[in-house]
């Protein structure tokens, strides 16, 4: 049995059996495995490939083998899964893609199912993956459905997708979306202002003023050797953190807070930024196992930054702030490109919650604020339940607020210009895309107080 397809199988099985997150677990097993760069490469491949396309998978796995993917054992559907993805999407040979799958069913312990395991990728492998796909989408009952099949994204996210596009009159970008939301992101890196400098010879990000890409190869020794002041950090974390940063200069003596502030990618740019004006920056994060990511995460920067672990929507208020950012939890509809399995595990049921949780945090922020004080509330989600509701939710109730044009404020922190159209709500929310502009979908909001 190849290692990388054992590796890419053992991980399908965590991120079904024990919610794992792929994007985090894989590294490990890549390198318990020890597996060659080339393996670790088709591991990858397999893990994420299968993951991305689930839903399409398991609509053609139930057509051939006539049964709901609900009825098959999860280590026997796991491995048809990978099975059917070789098939379809890559150029490993039928042969081997059907008799490596079966036997992982007879390693899982079900070899009583090698036998329907081994006629359902039979059947699959007889047809092209144009055939397999016609086929799934004539079944479909809307349109909707049909692209759901097509890029591989549950239809309530296609239909979430396409009201944020319209919100600023772009539905049309839906299908370019989908696809860029199955394409792994190229690694981008931060080197802190002032703290660190972007490599020579480093390809820099179009937006991003600190930001640049690495040509390829693990990351980690260069963070290390930067000790922290150089990072992984997607370009839209960078230009929203950047947004409130820079969006009028900085006053000496300013307090900052950076209220869900974990892993800390953006809580270091902050303070990289805060460093250079002379300005105070505390942060916050509920999870008192992922404050102290935070803590290391600004351990490079040579400021002091107290990290609570508190409620947002409590914490907020023990202080008064010049500017608060709000990266509030989200669905994380923005980041699907990173966490393959991610689209089919959330529901349109979390919404409703987040958005609660969302309303408290934002509301607690812009309590806390000081005159003319700015909160940037900040999603890695389109959705508008998330973003322009929020917002409006709030504005409604109060009349202290005044909202600032975030679109104009990210053009002047950007490098090259950024393609922002108007949202038709007529707010100045700016709203960032994979296949628009190669970040995260991150939304961001600036509200300043009278
Ligand atoms: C989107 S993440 C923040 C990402 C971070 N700003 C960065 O750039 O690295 C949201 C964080 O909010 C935390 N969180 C969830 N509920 C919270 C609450 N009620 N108060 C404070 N933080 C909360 C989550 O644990 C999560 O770490």
């Amino acid at each position: 049995m190849n290692p990388a397809r054992r590796v890419a199988f053992d991980v399908l099985r965590a991120v079904d059996e024990s919610d794992a997150y792929a994007n985090l677990l894989l590294p490990q097993e890549l390198r318990r495995a020890g597996l060659s760069s080339a393996d670790a490469a088709l591991a990858t491949e397999l893990t994420y490939g299968t993951l991305r396309r689930r839903g399409t998978y398991d609509a053609i796995i139930e057509h051939a083998s006539g049964r709901s993917v609900d009825a098959i054992d999860p280590p026997v559907r796991d491995a048809l899964r990978l099975g059917v993805h070789q098939l379809l999407a890559t150029r490993v040979a039928s042969h081997a893609a059907v008799n490596e799958s079966v036997e992982l069913v007879r390693r899982s312990g079900a070899a009583n199912a090698a036998g329907f395991a081994n006629a359902v990728l039979r059947r699959i492998a007889r047809d092209n993956p144009g055939d397999w796909l016609q086929r799934v989408a004539d079944a479909a009952r809307s349109d909707d459905e049909r692209l759901g099949l097509r890029y591989a994204h549950p239809v309530w996210v296609i239909r979430a997708f396409r009201r944020a596009l319209a919100a600023e009159g772009r539905a049309d970008e839906l299908e370019e979306l989908l696809a860029a939301d199955n394409v792994s992101p190229a690694v981008t890196m931060t080197a802190l202002p002032g703290l660190a400098d972007i490599p020579a010879d480093a390809a820099r990000t179009p937006y991003s003023p600190v930001g640049f890409r690495l040509g390829g190869g693990d990351p980690e020794p260069l963070v290390r050797a930067a000790g922290g002041r150089v990072r992984v950090q997607d370009e839209g974390s960078q230009l929203a953190a950047l947004a409130l940063a820079r969006v009028r200069p900085v006053r000496a003596g300013e307090r900052w807070l950076d209220l869900c502030a974990a892993p800390g990618g953006k809580t270091a740019v902050l303070a990289a930024e805060a460093l250079a004006g002379d300005a105070r920056v505390e942060a916050n994060e509920l999870s008192p196992a992922r404050a102290k990511l935070v803590r290391t995460s600004v351990a490079g920067v040579p400021l002091d930054v107290p990290v609570s672990e508190e409620d947002g929507r409590v914490r907020a208020g023990r202080g008064v702030y010049d500017r608060i950012l709000v990266d509030a939890p989200c669905t994380g509809l923005g980041a699907l490109r990173r966490r393959p399995e991610a689209r089919w595990r959330k529901t349109p049921a979390d919404v409703p919650d987040l958005s609660d949780l969302q309303r408290g945090l934002l509301t607690a922020a812009v309590d806390a604020l000081a005159p003319d004080g700015v909160v940037a509330y900040v999603t890695c989600s389109p959705h508008l339940a998330e973003t322009a509701a929020v917002v409006a939710d709030l504005r409604r109730t109060r009349d202290d607020l005044v909202e600032l044009d975030a679109r104009a404020v990210l053009r002047s922190v950007s490098r090259g210009e950024l393609d922002l159209p108007d949202q038709q709500d007529g707010s100045g929310r700016a709203q960032l895309w994979p296949h628009r502009h190669g970040t995260d979908a991150m939304s961001i909001t600036l509200l300043q107080k009278r």
